[in-house]
C-alpha cells in the first residue's frame, strides 16, 4: 500500500532521510552521521519568516548538527515571497519546487526564509548529527 507523505514521515522515513544525507556527505568529509529527532514540519503563512541564522550555533553542547536538509512540500504557485536564501559566496535562492530537497552544512551556511507574502509555504526540515 503506498504511504502518503505524512504517513511516511510519521512512520519512519528516517532511513530514507539518512540516505539523502549520506549521498552527499562525502564532499564535506564528515564523520558518521545519525538523525536524532523527527523531521520538523514547518508551515509559513503570510508575513511568517525565519531570520538569518545557522542551524548549529557556534557554542552548543554536543552532539553537533552537521548537515541541514530542507524538503519543499509546496508548489511555487501555492505561495509568494518566502524564498529560502542561503549566504554562501553571495546570496543564493535555490528556488525549490515541490519535492526538491537541499542539503547544506549546518555550521557554516547562514540562511533565512524571507517573509511569505501570500499563501501557505510548507517544508520538512531535518538535521544529521555526529553519530554517538
Ligand atoms: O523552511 C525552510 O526553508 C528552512 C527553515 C529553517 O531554516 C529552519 O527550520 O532551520
Ligand atoms: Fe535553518
Amino acid at each position: 500500500m503506498p504511504l502518503s507523505l505524512a504517513d511516511d514521515v510519521a512512520c519512519g522515513s528516517e532511513e530514507h532521510l539518512l540516505g539523502l544525507f549520506e549521498a552527499v556527505s562525502d564532499r564535506w568529509q564528515l564523520p558518521e552521521l545519525e538523525i536524532l529527532e523527527d523531521a520538523q514540519y514547518c508551515v509559513y503563512g503570510p508575513e511568517d519568516h525565519f531570520d538569518w541564522h545557522q542551524d548549529q550555533p557556534d557554542v552548543a553542547p554536543p552532539p553537533a548538527r552537521r548537515l541541514s536538509l530542507v524538503v519543499m512540500l509546496s508548489a511555487p504557485g501555492d505561495f509568494s515571497g518566502g524564498d529560502l536564501e542561503l549566504n554562501t559566496t553571495g546570496i543564493v535562492r535555490p528556488g525549490l519546487l515541490a519535492g526538491d530537497a537541499i542539503i547544506f552544512p549546518s555550521e557554516t551556511v547562514e540562511h533565512r526564509v524571507a517573509p511569505v507574502e501570500a499563501g501557505m509555504r510548507q517544508t520538512l526540515v531535518c538535521w544529521a548529527y555526529d553519530a554517538a
